[in-house]
């Protein structure tokens, strides 16, 4: 398919609003892809790679900006761009606004343009992302330099907001999911389990048209492919009982998670946003790889303990994300893996097979290092449990379904959590300002936003308390490369990194878009483990501020 045929359907979609417009019009694009069905799955979503590939494009707005403003001509600067774009508020309508240089160039020569299509375009975004070393961001602009000079307005629009991972078009994962039925004629149902198992919608929509509902049953889950984690929600004791007579009881680690896929020599741990962070954590794969006895798929928390005391998260964090002289940092903080569920094990997937079984054969086939899960209808013996968790410097305790199945990337009714201290909120940052004198080169405060149901960000407070000079240095390394548009002291930031903050109280205000405002917030952290997509939503906003 030609990019321009794409781009068209992006901007038709666009336009519509109520949802099964919308999936008719995936279903239209999906059945009429021929060679570009995978491919066009995963951009009409905003994606470039696969959800379980951690490949990124790793290019910053500024990079965009660069490439787009050389393509628009000599007399246009990246600043120029990043200044239209605080006007006009959205990279795609930007890149649109622009007369690129081949088509004028072209059009003057009464040339036809080279149409793009979406192969190219996505071959060359894969090229682009594996450019490393010295000179990597100058070849970055270059090749999107390259497919901007051969974009029209509509093609630029929507490749811009395809580079910047902002499509924004109102197709969800749902969306996809529908579509893929539709267009193919299999349940939603099979569609929906095979994107649990394989977690990549370009494939499942490729199995559907090719093999059918059967293709889709025979998906299994591949050990080295990440999958989207279990998720649980807050719940109390009385809630577990009253729906399962009796629970699953653990300790909730106070930790970071990880899942670890083990093939029978090489192990690969991966975060929670799926990220591949073998390399810094040596000694989880150490120890799975000695300590697994079949090859596996083993859900688990990492902790990291200081004379039997669980270390601070943000600590562990920061394991996470070291990339160099990673046998210092490990000397510093030794992480431990508490390995709590088993979605494989020697070539059988249990995602259906019931927790407590999961959790038997996930004591079978790895030696230490596994939660002790308690099943039991007694509260006194929770409270024990409980009391003991806290002692021991963690969280509180997950109460389980014990007949549950693994449901990826649910935050369903079957997982409970129960943490007596008070809540934080995981917030997406999406804006900040400079901040003055000694700390001017600094980006001192940040403007805070929850989640809304349609993937927008509503903001609800600033942060500028509980931040140390250090941290303030690594804070504006971290968001600097997302600054979308500055106007003096205050910049805007595209939402792509999450704080962990505290708070007094939750206000109704008519101060910021969302409606609330967070009394005395404070900075308790970075959640890189989180995407924008895992941070609160508006609706958990509400029911705090209903319950307080
Ligand atoms: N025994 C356990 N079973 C499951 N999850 C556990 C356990 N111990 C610690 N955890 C952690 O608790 C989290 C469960 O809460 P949730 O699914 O809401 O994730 P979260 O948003 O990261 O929550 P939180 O910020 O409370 O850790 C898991 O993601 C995991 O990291």
């Amino acid at each position: 398919m030609e990019f321009a045929e794409f781009a068209e359907r992006a901007g038709d979609i666009e336009g519509l609003s109520a949802d099964t417009d919308i999936i008719k019009a995936v279903t239209d694009l999906l059945a009429s892809a021929n060679d570009d069905l995978e491919v066009l799955a995963r951009f009409v979503q905003g994606r470039v790679f696969p959800a379980w590939d951690s490949t990124t494009l790793d290019i910053g707005p500024n990079y965009c900006y660069a490439a787009i403003a050389r393509a628009a001509g000599q007399n246009v600067s990246a600043d120029d761009v990043e200044n239209r774009l605080a006007e006009m508020g959205d990279i795609g309508e930007v890149a649109g606004s622009y007369d690129f240089g081949g088509q004028q160039g072209l059009a003057a020569f009464g040339a036809g343009r080279e149409e793009l299509t979406v192969a190219e375009v996505a071959n060359e975004l894969e090229t682009l992302a594996g450019v490393e070393g010295t000179g990597s961001q100058d070849t970055k602009i270059d090749i999107l330099f390259g497919l901007f000079n051969r974009t029209s307005t509509q093609e630029a629009r929507y490749l811009a907001r395809l580079v910047l991972s902002e499509m924004r078009i109102g197709v969800g994962e749902g969306t996809v999911r529908d579509a893929i039925a539709g267009a193919f004629d299999v349940p939603v149902e099979a569609a929906e389990r095979a994107l649990q198992v394989s977690n990549d919608y370009g494939r499942v929509a490729r199995v559907a048209r090719d093999e059918g509902h059967s293709g889709l049953a025979d998906l299994q889950l591949e050990v080295g492919r990440p999958v989207q984690a279990m998720l649980a929600q807050a719940g109390t004791v009385t809630d577990a009982l009253y729906d399962w007579e009796e629970a699953g009881i653990e300790w909730k680690f106070d930790g970071a998670r990880v899942q670890i896929h083990y093939d029978g020599e090489e192990v690969s741990v991966f975060s929670r946003n799926m990220e591949d962070v073998t390399a810094a954590l040596p000694e989880i794969a150490e120890y799975t790889r000695e300590n697994l006895s079949v090859p596996a798929i083993v859900d688990g928390e990492v902790v990291a303990m200081d004379d039997g005391e669980p270390l601070p998260f943000q600590e562990i964090l920061r394991r996470f994300r070291r990339k160099h002289d990673v046998a210092r940092a490990r000397e510093q903080v030794a992480v431990e893996l508490r390995a709590f569920d088993c979605l494989h094990a020697d070539g059988e997937d249990l995602l259906t097979v019931p927790l407590t079984e999961r959790h038997d054969r996930l004591r079978a086939i790895l030696s230490g290092g596994v939660s002790a899960l308690t099943v039991t209808g007694d509260a006194d013996e929770i409270a024990e449990i409980e009391a003991n968790a806290l002692d021991a410097g963690h969280e509180g305790i997950m109460l389980k379904n014990p007949e549950s199945t693994y449901s990826p990337g649910r935050r369903g009714k079957n997982w409970l959590k129960r943490k007596p201290d008070v809540e934080t909120l995981d917030l997406v940052v999406t804006g900040a300002e400079w901040g003055e004198g000694r700390r001017a080169s600094f980006l001192g405060t940040f403007l805070l936003s929850a989640r809304t149901e349609d993937g927008e960000f509503e903001t609800l407070g600033k942060v500028a308390t509980g931040i140390t000079d250090e941290e303030l240095a690594e804070l504006t390394e971290l968001l600097e490369p997302h600054i979308a548009a500055q106007d003096g002291q205050t910049v805007d930031i595209s939402p792509r990194i999450v704080f962990e903050v505290g708070y007094e109280e939750i206000q109704q205000s008519p101060t910021y878009s969302s409606g609330y405002a967070l009394r005395f917030p404070r900075f308790l952290g970075v959640r890189d483990d989180k995407s924008p997509e895992d941070a609160d939503s508006l609706a958990r906003v509400e029911r705090l501020a209903e319950s307080q």
